[in-house]
């Protein structure tokens, strides 16, 4: 991967305010940054996505901008092909495990995929993350590590671009968290998908820095690679 990074941007919440300000070059395939809560991780992964607009600098991944500030370039979110997880997962709960997805396969063609339609992309992923007897099942009678799981599923099915991870083990147990780590990397050294994990456990660090970067204070304080 190749992605680029070089944003600024000014917050104001009441009387607090934040500065994000941060720059950064990196050739691995697999980038995580890591901070304490509020340092500014969040804001500069849904930069990335296209989910927050920076007020000035630039987003380049794999040879393509997403954002220039300069020359009035923002590629909208769907147009930047992110495969962005949230720390809650964000499955759809009137959706099954199928149709969620299916829904990431689909994208815009299938708004609402129907329960019988088996998409091969779909099942390929719900295959791979042992899903298969959950198909049919709704989001809410998952378990955290199921729903984590349909949820990486749903995101790879979309054969995104990058995939962008927020936190993306937080709400499991260690076995959990441990096993979990061990499949998503297994699976992503054989699709080849570019992964920016944030966190603040430098165990996420140890499974998937092949560069590790550090933000405090809305700033990169340190760089490594392992
Ligand atoms: N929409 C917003 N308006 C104003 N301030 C915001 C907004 N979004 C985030 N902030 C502030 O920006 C700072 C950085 O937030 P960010 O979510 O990037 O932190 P983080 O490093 O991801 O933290 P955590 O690990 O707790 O998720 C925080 O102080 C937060 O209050």
């Amino acid at each position: 991967m190749q992605l680029e990074v070089d944003i600024r941007k000014r917050l104001v919440q009441g009387t607090c305010r934040f500065e994000l300000d941060v720059a950064f070059r990196c050739d691995a395939q697999r980038l995580v940054l890591l901070g304490p809560s509020g340092s500014g991780k969040s804001l500069t992964l849904k930069a990335i996505a296209g989910l927050m607009t920076p007020d000035a600098g630039l987003i380049r991944l794999g040879g393509r901008t997403l954002f220039d500030a300069a020359r009035g370039v923002a590629l909208p979110a769907r147009e930047r092909r992110m495969g962005y997880l949230f720390q809650d997962y964000a499955l759809m709960p009137h959706l099954t495990v199928r149709q969620n997805v299916a829904f990431g396969v689909a994208g815009s063609r299938w708004f609402n995929p129907a329960r019988r339609v088996r998409a091969p992309e779909a099942e390929r992923w719900i295959d791979a993350f042992g899903l298969a007897a959950l198909a049919d099942a709704y989001p809410h009678t998952l378990s955290g590590g199921q729903r984590q799981r349909a949820a990486l599923a749903r995101a790879l099915a979309a054969k995104p671009e990058a995939l962008l991870l927020d936190e993306p083990f937080a709400a499991l147990d260690a076995p959990l968290r441990a096993r979990m780590r061990a499949e998503l990397s297994g699976l992503l050294a054989h699709t080849g998908i570019p992964l920016v994990l944030i966190s603040h456990d430098p165990d996420d660090a140890a499974a998937f820095g092949d560069a590790v970067f550090t933000l405090a204070d809305g700033r990169l304080a340190t760089r490594g690679a392992t």
